[in-house]
């Protein structure tokens, strides 16, 4: 695989190496700040989808969001390596060091970088609600299995939302969550069994 041997160019500096096979889950995510929710749907995931590491992909700045307020990236990226707290997660500032800020450019980006490695996009019920505004969102499934986690008050907006509707046939029963990283894309799956409250929202508004 392209880069194993070389010196692995800036962005990819901090990044263990890759074998070809490896399944690594895409966390994408403000992390404003990061809390036990965020760890605990990287675990889930990484145990239902047999992944062998999560990457926490600590945004710049999400682009639907208002970020005049949004802490530097490196406190952010401090502070979620204090929470990931585990071999298998690793927080990162991929999109920093890429330049880019649209997830469909970042998994492009790290799809062709890492042609022999299995990617899935992680996120939160809130998420696919509203996953038809981002940037590119058919594409993104066309590039990319994705994995859904539950979250409280979202799996009925997430479950109706026109990216669920529009994806709906490429969905993948649960309990062949295991295999989604090999599924050739579309193909998503929704996980149940997190159900946690927490929130950053939350948890600035607590100071
Ligand atoms: N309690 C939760 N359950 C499931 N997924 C979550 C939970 N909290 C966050 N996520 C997901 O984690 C990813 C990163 O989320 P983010 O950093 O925005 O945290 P947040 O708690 O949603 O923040 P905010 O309240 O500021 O919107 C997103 O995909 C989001 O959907
Ligand atoms: O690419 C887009 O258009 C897009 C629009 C909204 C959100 N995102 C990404 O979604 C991820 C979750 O963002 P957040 O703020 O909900 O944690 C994060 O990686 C954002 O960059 C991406």
């Amino acid at each position: 695989m392209r880069g194993l041997d070389a010196a692995p160019p800036a962005p990819f500096a901090r990044i263990p190496p890759l074998a070809p096979g490896m399944r690594i889950g895409l966390y994408g995510g403000s992390f404003n700040p990061a809390h036990e929710a965020h760890r605990a749907a990287s675990l889930l995931a990484l145990k239902r989808l047999r992944l062998d590491r999560v990457w926490w992909l600590v945004t710049p700045g999400n682009p639907l969001k208002d970020n005049r307020a949004l802490p530097p990236l490196d406190a952010r990226l401090a502070q979620a390596r204090a929470v990931a707290d585990h071999p298998a997660l690793l927080p990162t500032g991929l999109e920093a060091g890429l330049g880019t800020r649209f997830s469909f450019d970042t998994v492009a980006a790290l799809v062709r970088r890492f042609p022999g490695v299995h990617f899935v996009w992680l996120m939160g019920a809130d998420n696919l609600a509203a996953f038809h505004r981002w940037q590119h969102w058919r594409e993104i499934a066309a590039l990319v299995p994705i994995a859904i986690i539950d979250r409280p008050g979202c799996t009925f907006a997430a479950m109706a939302s026109p990216a669920a509707q529009a994806l709906a046939r490429w969905r993948v029963p649960e309990s062949e969550a295991a295999v989604l990283p090999l599924l050739r894309p579309p193909a998503w799956v929704f996980l149940h069994g997190l159900k946690s409250p927490l929130s950053s929202t939350q948890l600035r508004a607590q100071g």
